[in-house]
């Protein structure tokens, strides 16, 4: 399994674009029939890709779950946040099959002993996008959909930045132990995600960039925010942020993305804003 130990914001400083590369950011996540785990030693977050097409896929399908987790299986003692980005799909948690569409979402909680992954056509094959927390305790297991999410108009097009964010893991929603994720949306027109940027010492974060037209890339900002640096990403990739770094993003076009978070604490609006002009 890939495993990214944390990076501290000191010697990030002196990181050259690759090394900033292998440290946060996460390629390939869809290969056909095949499971990809990142795990971060940020909050312990792993962060998975499935791309099931012709088998029906197990979610520890290539781990070795008692060297990597210590446990007999990866929820043993975790919880689980899934988005499905593809075509329509089949979750099946200890028996119990939940269909998802395209940008639905399923919680699963932690005890869950199997889980499994299909795709409806595997010429339109299901992409699950998931993200996983540590967890202490056991929550409900809930399908999720876009018209079950918060919705939070923000950002103005005068300033290239309106979308909605719609928070589907979120304590208004759905209890968790301490994960929350959710997707914005961001109008044609509108390029920038978040600004003004923040950062939250007590939780870190994951984006994960998709709907970016082919040939178009997204400039994600990462750093202190007064030492930032940036990574160009294509479609379909993802970013840890540890709780030092901004997180915000630019493209060249418009784009939707998925933020996981995990840390202390669950309060959506606990975040340090950075006035854009102290930005360095
Ligand atoms: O801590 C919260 C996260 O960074 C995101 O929810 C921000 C976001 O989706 C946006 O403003 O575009
Ligand atoms: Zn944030």
């Amino acid at each position: 399994m890939d495993i990214r130990y944390s990076a501290n914001q000191r010697d990030f400083k002196r990181y050259t674009t690759e090394e900033v590369r292998q440290e946060f950011l996460m390629e390939n996540l869809f290969r056909a029939d095949m499971v990809t785990a990142v795990y971060s030693h940020v909050d312990r977050m792993v962060t998975f890709g499935c791309m099931p097409v012709k088998e029906e896929v197990p979610l520890d399908k290539g781990i070795d779950v008692w060297h990597n987790f210590g446990t007999k299986f990866i929820l043993e003692r975790r919880e689980i946040g899934i988005f499905n980005v593809g075509g329509a799909g089949t979750i099946t948690a200890d028996g119990v099959a939940y269909e998802l569409g395209y940008k639905d979402c399923l919680y699963i909680t932690m005890g869950t002993k199997q889980v499994t992954f299909k795709s409806q056509d595997g010429d339109r094959p299901a992409k699950f996008y998931m993200v996983s927390a540590p967890a202490h305790k056991a929550c409900q297991t809930k399908l999720l959909t876009i018209k079950d999410a918060n919705k939070v108009p923000c950002g103005d097009a005068k300033t290239s930045n309106k979308r909605t964010i719609n928070q589907f893991i979120h304590p208004d929603v759905l209890e968790t132990c301490q994960l929350s994720m959710g997707m914005t949306s961001l109008e044609p027109g509108s390029v920038w995600n978040t600004m003004p940027a923040h950062t939250h010492e007590r939780r870190m974060e994951i984006y994960f960039y998709f709907e970016i037209p082919e040939n178009e890339v997204v400039f994600h900002m990462m750093g202190e925010p007064q030492e930032t640096r940036h990574v160009v990403m294509q479609n379909e990739q993802a970013i840890i942020s540890p709780s030092w770094s901004i997180h915000a993003g630019c493209g060249t076009a418009n784009y939707t993305f998925i933020w996981a978070m995990g840390g202390e604490n669950k309060a959506f609006d606990d975040m340090d804003h950075i006035k854009n002009t102290e930005l360095r």
